[in-house]
């Protein structure tokens, strides 16, 4: 097994990986572009000082949205997925949504166990929502006694950003969100807001 979020949107990766094994499983965690696009801002404003995301999101403040900025180009999920469909059946692919990743962990480790054809292990009593992080952190060990919670660097904070740009970006992934729902068969509901910000 292996992982990175790269894979999915570098452009020789499906090719590359197709000529390793065409049987390959291949696991996608996706979120809500928007939150993704401010999740990988605040990733790279905790390393170096940058401009506002608001700033980020259009060129030179038009109002149209700057789509050679990675973390926004990142999430239009339907281009990148159409490269990888040359190569590998829509049966290769489980999509994971961050959302219930972090909602209902049990329910979606449950699909990835089905996926890989793995016996079911995992069950409720292995998580517990640590309410200091906001997310939910791994029981390991019979007595419960060694909890383990993901680092400092996932699940930081996210800055507000003004939901003039949400909404201009709500629009803008629109199209290409109903696209991505069309070609994977399932309904992720970002457009409906409930996610955004969690
Ligand atoms: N259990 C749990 N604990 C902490 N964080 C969780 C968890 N489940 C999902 N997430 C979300 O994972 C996000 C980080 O994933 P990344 O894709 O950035 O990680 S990596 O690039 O593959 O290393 C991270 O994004 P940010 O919230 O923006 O930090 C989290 O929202």
């Amino acid at each position: 097994m292996e992982k990175s979020p790269s894979y999915f949107v570098t452009h020789d990766v499906p090719r590359r990986m197709h000529n390793m094994s065409k049987d390959t499983k291949l696991l996608v965690v996706v979120r809500d572009p928007i939150t993704r696009a401010i999740s990988d801002y605040t990733q790279t404003a905790s390393k170096r000082k940058i401009k506002s995301f608001e700033k980020l999101a259009f060129v030179n403040n038009s109002g149209v949205v700057d789509t050679s900025w990675g973390a926004i180009r990142i999430g239009v999920y339907a281009k990148h997925f159409e490269k990888w469909l040359k190569y590998f059946p829509l049966s290769s692919f489980l999509f994971v949504s961050g959302e219930e990743l972090i909602r209902n962990p049990l329910g979606e480790l449950t699909k990835v166990q089905q996926f890989l054809g793995l016996k079911e292990v995992i069950q409720e009593d292995h998580f517990y929502f640590n309410q200091t992080k906001g997310f939910p952190c791994l029981i390991r060990g019979v007595n419960n006694d060694n909890p383990h919670c993901l680092g400092k660097t996932k699940g930081r904070a996210h800055p507000d950003v003004d939901p003039v740009v949400v909404n201009r970006l709500r629009e803008f992934y629109r199209p290409f969100n109903a696209k991505f729902y069309h070609m994977v068969g399932t309904n992720f509901h970002w457009d409906d807001g409930q996610y955004y910000k969690r």
